[in-house]
C-alpha cells in the first residue's frame, strides 16, 4: 500500500484516517503528525497508527495529506518542505488554500491535489471533491480517488469551482444539522418528548436524502408529492417562504464561498 503521512489529526484528520483504514489501508501504512501530544496519543490508541514530527512523518511518505487549518498551512509546509521524498504527492484538504500557493511553498514541480471533504465521511457517506494542481498527473488523481474511496463519494472538478464546492458540500452538513436542531426544538415546543422528536427528525432527514438519492427525481417533484392541496405541508411551506428560507440559503452559501476565497489569501 502507498505510504501516507497525515499532517494534522483534528476532526477532519481523524475522519480521513478512518476512511483510509476502512478503505483497506493498514495502520502501519499511515503515520500521523499532530501538534497536540494528548490528541496524538488518542489517535494511536483508537486507530493503532504511529505518530511522529512533521519532518519525520513525511520522509518516507509517498502521499502527504495536509489536514491543518488554512491559517496553519504555510507554517506546516515550511516545517516539512526540505524533508519531502522525491516524487511525493501532496494532498491538501484545507479550505480556500489554492494548489498554486502550496506549489509555491514546495520544491519546484511538486505534485499537489486540492480536496474538499465533509464530515459524513466519518460514516463512509462523505462527499469529497478533488482538483489537480499544475503538476499532478492523471495517475496521481486516480490514486487520490482510490485513497478517499473509503470516505464516500469522490468527484473531480476544475479548481476554480472549489470555493463554491466548499460552500455547498464542505460546510453543507452544518446547515442540515442546524435544520435538525431547529426541527427538534420546534417539535418539543409542540409537546413531543425530546427523544421522540430526535428520532422523527433524524429518520425524516435520512429517509428524504435516501429517497432523493435513490429515486433520482427532482427535489421539486418530491416536495410536490408531499404537499396536498390545502393541507398541512402547504401551510408549513408558506411559513418557511415567508421566513425567507431561500434567501437565507442563497446568502449563507455566498458568505461561505466568500470566506473560502478570503482564507485562500
Ligand atoms: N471540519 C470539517 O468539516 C472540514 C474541514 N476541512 C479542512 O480540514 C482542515 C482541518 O480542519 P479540522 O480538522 O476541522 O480542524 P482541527 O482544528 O480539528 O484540526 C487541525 C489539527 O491540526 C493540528 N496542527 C496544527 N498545526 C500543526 C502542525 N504544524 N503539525 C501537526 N499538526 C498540527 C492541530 O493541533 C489540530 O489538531 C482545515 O483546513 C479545514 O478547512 C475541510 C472540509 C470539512
Ligand atoms: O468551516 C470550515 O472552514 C471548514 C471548511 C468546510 C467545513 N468546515
Amino acid at each position: 500500500m502507498t505510504r501516507v503521512a497525515l499532517l494534522g489529526g483534528g476532526v477532519m484528520g481523524e475522519t480521513v484516517l478512518g476512511g483510509l483504514l476502512r478503505g483497506g489501508y493498514a495502520p502501519s501504512d499511515v503515520v500521523v503528525a499532530e501538534k497536540r501530544a494528548e490528541r496524538a496519543a488518542e489517535l494511536t490508541e483508537r486507530h493503532g497508527v504511529d505518530t511522529a514530527t512533521g519532518p519525520d512523518a513525511v520522509r518516507s511518505a509517498e502521499v502527504v495529506l495536509l489536514v491543518v487549518k488554512p491559517q496553519d498551512v504555510a507554517s506546516v509546509l515550511a516545517e516539512v518542505a526540505d524533508d519531502l521524498a522525491d516524487g511525493v504527492l501532496v494532498v491538501s484538504l484545507a479550505a480556500g488554500v489554492t494548489s498554486a500557493a502550496i506549489e509555491e511553498a514546495l520544491p519546484e514541480g511538486t505534485a499537489v491535489v486540492r480536496v474538499m471533504p465533509n464530515t459524513p465521511a466519518r460514516v463512509g457517506q462523505g462527499m469529497a471533491v478533488a482538483s489537480p494542481g499544475a503538476h499532478a498527473t492523471d495517475a496521481q488523481l486516480e490514486l487520490v480517488k482510490e485513497m478517499l474511496g473509503g470516505t464516500g463519494k469522490v468527484l473531480v472538478v476544475p479548481e476554480k469551482q472549489q470555493d463554491a464546492v466548499t460552500a455547498v458540500s464542505g460546510s453543507g452538513p452544518a446547515y442540515l444539522f442546524l435544520v435538525a436542531e431547529a426541527m427538534t426544538d420546534a417539535a418539543v415546543t409542540l409537546g413531543l418528548p425530546r427523544d421522540v422528536a430526535r428520532e422523527l427528525v433524524t429518520q425524516t432527514l435520512f429517509g428524504s436524502a435516501t429517497l432523493l438519492q435513490e429515486s433520482g427525481e427532482h427535489p421539486t417533484l418530491l416536495r410536490e408529492q408531499v404537499t396536498s392541496p390545502g393541507g398541512t405541508t402547504a401551510a408549513a411551506l408558506a411559513a418557511l417562504e415567508a421566513g425567507g428560507l431561500r434567501t437565507a440559503f442563497a446568502d449563507a452559501l455566498t458568505a461561505a464561498r466568500d470566506r473560502s476565497v478570503e482564507l485562500g489569501g
